[in-house]
């Protein structure tokens, strides 16, 4: 196993090296097959390849190569979401985001955060804070569009040009230009408002490295709601080398309730919380919640059915 982990630990360093001497990081024929290739190999999870414990050299590359994916991810989700804007006026965007190369892996991370959350709370949101939501908004949208007909999502991202490819996405569509609200600030400097939430999202890309994604996580827990669910994206194994990890030492003041690795092409991992200080029957403005039987373990759940059946999931109890 140790050669085999070498060799494609070898395979991302050729690749890093190849994408670190790109000129630019926008779609081409270039950037997106070297892209895809990284993924790939990225992909498999029956590695033990543990990131935290390689070799300086490697760490460097990693946290290089981040940096790189999320530059190359913001500039495909800006590529995309100007073709789908400039469509013509008489056809919504929304019908053709099937266009973004990941817009499937979208419905299914989609369709698995809303099933996560759905088993910790059971009360449907009426408010949902994206913090990262980018020119492609598509959580957000797929979220709204498929599972939470009801919810508003606001949207936060540092990137004013951002916010404006997003909102023109959603301008023409009848339902979501009224429940997709957008705003441009550094998650840093929101500061009110962020506890009318009953769910924050925090996208992968916001805060690259540690250091960022403590912060960013610190401040959220500064301000928002007690009994709030925090949904977070984290990664495992080889997919490391693309995003940042978020562990349980990460969640000073919340609650760890589940972490989630997919092992098939959805490549984050999802990470739940719970802010803590409200009850846990309760969520914001005194809904209510199911309560999540602490124990005084964590135990790990492999759910054997066809939609998830090589999946891991872990549940954590409440801090003893
Ligand atoms: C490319 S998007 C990816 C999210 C994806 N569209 C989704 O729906 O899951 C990530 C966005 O995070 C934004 N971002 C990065 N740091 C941020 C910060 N400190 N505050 C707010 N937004 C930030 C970037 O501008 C970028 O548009």
């Amino acid at each position: 196993m140790a050669c085999q982990n070498n060799l494609v630990v070898k395979q991302i360093i050729d690749l890093y090296d190849q994408i670190s001497k790109l000129e630019c990081l926008k779609p081409s024929k270039n950037v997106d097959t070297l892209f895809g290739q990284l993924v790939s190999t990225c992909l498999p999870t029956d590695t033990n390849i543990d990131v935290t414990k390689m070799s300086d050299e490697v760490k460097d590359m990693r946290s290089n190569l981040i940096k790189l994916c999320g530059e190359a991810e913001g500039y495909l989700e800006q590529h995309f979401s100007t073709i789908l804007g400039s469509l013509p006026g008489d056809q919504n965007p929304l019908d053709h985001l099937n266009i973004f190369p990941y817009y499937n892996n979208y419905l299914k991370l989609g369709k698995l955060e809303f099933d996560l959350l759905s088993q910790h709370s059971s009360h449907v949101p009426n408010k949902i804070a994206f913090v990262g939501s980018g020119p492609m908004p598509l959580t957000s949208i797929v979220l709204a569009k498929f599972h939470l007909p009801n919810t508003t999502f606001h949207n936060f991202d540092i990137d004013a040009h951002a916010n404006i490819l997003a909102s023109s996405l959603v301008s023409r569509d009848p339902d979501l230009s009224k429940r997709m609200i957008f705003h441009t600030t550094d998650v840093l400097n929101a500061t009110e408002g962020l506890d009318q939430y009953d769910v924050v999202f925090l996208a992968a890309l916001v805060g690259m490295d540690k250091e960022a994604k403590v912060k960013a996580i610190e401040h959220l827990e500064k301000h928002m709601a007690p009994g709030a669910t925090l949904m977070l994206r984290s990664a495992h194994a080889l997919r490391a080398f693309l995003y940042p990890i978020v562990d349980s030492t990460d969640l000073k003041g919340f609650q760890l309730l589940t972490i989630y690795h997919p092992t098939d092409d959805v490549v984050n991992s999802v990470v739940i919380a719970r802010k803590l200080g409200g009850s846990t029957t309760t969520g914001v403005n005194g809904t209510r919640g199911c309560m999540f039987m602490p124990c005084n373990c964590s135990k790990v759940h492999a759910i054997m059915n066809n939609r998830c059946k090589k999946m891991m999931i872990e549940e954590f109890s409440a801090i003893e």
